[in-house]
């Protein structure tokens, strides 16, 4: 029998996949606990009485979160008011059956739960959009939706703090398809364990520097209860090929995603960026004109996301905003020609 490295005591039942320690179930619990907390206090996440949404998705990651917020904030006393955050995208047959997941962790955590929607904060659903836009650039509507609808969950929630999944597998990806898109300033920002702005609710991630397959081991020994389907609109080619190949690093080298995660967090503070420049910790940006959510630009992205699909121009509104605005003024010139056109049928006179 071989014993845990660690407790040399009992059964080493595991091989840690960020260390190759062959370890117990106990020991590897607690590593895994401790790091979290670790990461939590070393990065002074959160202060005493602070109202903190988890956003869960009903997924492998944020329902560890959910599980092990709770447990840290029990064992050593941090104050916190936890919620549960969801956002129901509207897609049928993941969502709603994740979301069955949600319910049941709110009572098995006994964590109040906020369910937001994408139908009704924006009038479409994922089913709707994918209807329409079809199955490339549905997760760009998703992305752009879901951030915003996080935000406007927490603040009906009136929470202080958002926390999401976000493993190291997560951010050694980003920082590996910003590398590969040349997109420096997101590679600046894509290592911050925290982000806040002076007009969003700050949001964090714990998980930061704990490995996917940790997570799941944890879940696993944990028999938690989580929705481990992949979603059904999710044809991200570009992330896909990101995590093959971290994946390939990883099983010559386990620690490449620490590597990763190093070598973007060496860059963030190398890299001089000229829009949302930090100002102790936080970034300055402007408002949205129409919605009031925080925006560098006139409108928001949603906004403009969703100006494209109730124009029925969404895919034009996704990338070249130029060409977007060029089709947009055109037909906002000839719906005026209409108008003013007593001969044309659709045409209205002005009264
Ligand atoms: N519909 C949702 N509602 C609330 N939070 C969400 C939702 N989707 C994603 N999140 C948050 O964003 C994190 C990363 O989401 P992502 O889509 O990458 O899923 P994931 O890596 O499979 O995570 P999970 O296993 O928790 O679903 C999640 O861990 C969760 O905190």
């Amino acid at each position: 029998m071989r014993l845990c490295t660690l407790c040399q005591k009992e059964r080493a039942v595991l091989k840690r996949p960020k260390t190759g320690q062959q370890i117990c179930r106990n020991c590897f619990y607690a590593v895994f606990e401790t790091e979290v907390h670790n990461t939590i206090q070393e990065n002074e996440l959160f202060k005493r009485g602070d109202k903190v949404a988890i956003a869960a998705s009903g997924g492998k990651d944020s329902t560890v979160l959910a599980h092990v917020m709770t447990t840290l904030n029990e064992r050593y006393g941090y104050g916190l008011d936890l919620f549960l955050l969801s956002v129901d995208e509207g897609i049928t047959g993941y969502r709603d059956d994740s979301l069955e997941t949600v319910k049941r962790n709110e009572q098995q955590y006994k964590i109040p739960l906020k369910i937001v929607s994408y139908e009704e904060l924006y009038g479409w659903s994922m089913d709707a959009i994918v209807k329409e836009i079809g199955m490339k650039n549905n997760c760009t509507f998703c992305g752009v939706f879901r951030r915003q609808a996080l935000d406007r969950g927490a603040a009906l929630l009136q929470v202080d703090h958002i926390v999401t999944g976000h493993n190291a597998d997560d951010i050694a990806e980003t920082v590996l398809m910003n590398i590969l898109r040349g997109d420096f300033s997101r590679l600046q920002r894509c290592t911050a364990i925290r982000t806040a702005t002076n007009e969003t609710i700050p949001r964090s991630k714990p998980f930061k520097y704990t490995y996917e397959k940790e997570i799941v081991m944890y879940a696993y020994f944990k028999k938690l209860d989580y929705f481990s389907t992949e979603c059904i609109y999710s044809p991200n080619a570009y992330r896909g090929y990101a995590r093959a190949f971290l994946k390939d690093l990883e099983s010559i080298r386990p620690s490449a995603i620490m590597d990763i995660i190093h070598s973007g967090e060496a860059w963030e503070s190398k890299i001089e960026v000229k829009v949302n420049t930090p100002v102790d910790g936080r970034v300055i940006v402007g408002s949205c004109e129409r919605c009031g959510y925080m925006s560098s630009n006139k409108l928001c992205k949603a906004c403009v996301l969703l100006e494209g699909l109730n124009k029925g121009l969404p895919k034009l509104a996704i990338g070249n905003s130029t060409k977007y605005k060029r089709e947009q003024d055109k037909r906002d010139a000839s719906a005026r020609a209409r108008v003013c056109d007593p001969a044309t049928p659709s045409g209205r006179s002005p009264s």
